[in-house]
């Protein structure tokens, strides 16, 4: 795996399994310290969907890393556009998420997207969310946070949340794609789900949004110094 090469901005790193709320926290750390943010599972979405779409076999990791440098990918706030297609609904799927699970298993793929994660540091700051931002892509993050609940939690919440927007979905079915995904995102040999020895965990069961996010401020506060601001 190809190391960092040094820089001065700050990272924080948010890593941890689907369903969490890392993407709820990462977010708002990000808009309230005015710093970037990257969703690194984006990428692994966009280029799965990309794949299929090119009828390329999701498990041939080369062909399937030969088509990342041309992948048009780009971030419009909540939106997400490839080749200029609006594709955000089709990236949030779970069958997108499970297929961009299996490309992640193979090391060509994970390889040809490390660059194209660390480019997005850039200053003042960066907040970077998915599964090894704080073990590979990004070591020397300033502070890192693995979020967490139990498979149940999170099956929960993704299911209301997919209702919300819109979206058809069975709570069993869901328990069992996130399960299977844990497993394949936390076995695999290249760069698996699991917290850095330096990552603050935060288990989020039975803890509300703002209390999760007011316990990371705080962390960060302490690493950062006082200029952080407050939540609100
Ligand atoms: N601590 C929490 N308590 C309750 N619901 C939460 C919590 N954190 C996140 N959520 C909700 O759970 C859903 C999944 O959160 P998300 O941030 O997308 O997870 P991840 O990025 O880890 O997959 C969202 O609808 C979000 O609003
Ligand atoms: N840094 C990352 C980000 C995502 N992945 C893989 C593993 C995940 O199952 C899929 C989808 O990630 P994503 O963060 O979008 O999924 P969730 O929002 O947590 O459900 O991509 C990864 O291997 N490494």
């Amino acid at each position: 795996m190809t190391q960092a090469p040094p820089s001065d901005t700050p990272v924080i790193a948010v890593d941890g399994p689907s369903g969490s709320g890392k993407g709820t926290v990462g977010r708002r750390l990000a808009g309230i310290l005015g710093w970037h943010y990257l969703d690194s599972g984006a990428l692994y979405r966009a280029l799965a969907l990309a794949a299929r779409r090119a009828g390329v076999d999701l498990a041939d990791g080369a062909a399937v890393a030969a088509l990342a440098p041309g992948l048009d990918l780009a971030f419009e706030g909540d939106r997400v556009r490839l080749a200029g297609e609006d594709v955000t609904a089709a990236l949030r799927s779970e069958r997108c998420g499970e297929a961009a699970s299996r490309i992640a298993a193979l090391p060509e793929v994970r390889e040809a997207l490390l660059a194209r994660q660390r480019a997005f540091r850039r200053a003042p700051g960066l907040v970077a969310d998915g599964r090894d931002m704080g073990t590979v892509v990004f070591p020397d993050a300033v502070a890192k946070f693995f979020i967490t609940a139990s498979v149940e939690e999170r099956a929960r919440r993704r299911h209301k949340q997919l209702l919300e927007q819109g979206l058809d979905a069975k709570l069993p079915d869901l328990f069992g794609e996130l399960a299977a995904r844990d497993a394949r995102d936390a076995g695999r040999r290249h760069a698996p789900l699991v917290a850095a020895p330096d990552a603050v965990v935060i288990d989020t069961t039975g803890i509300g949004v703002e209390e999760v996010v007011a316990r990371v401020l705080a962390e960060v506060r302490s690493r950062l110094g006082g200029a952080v601001p407050d939540a609100s």
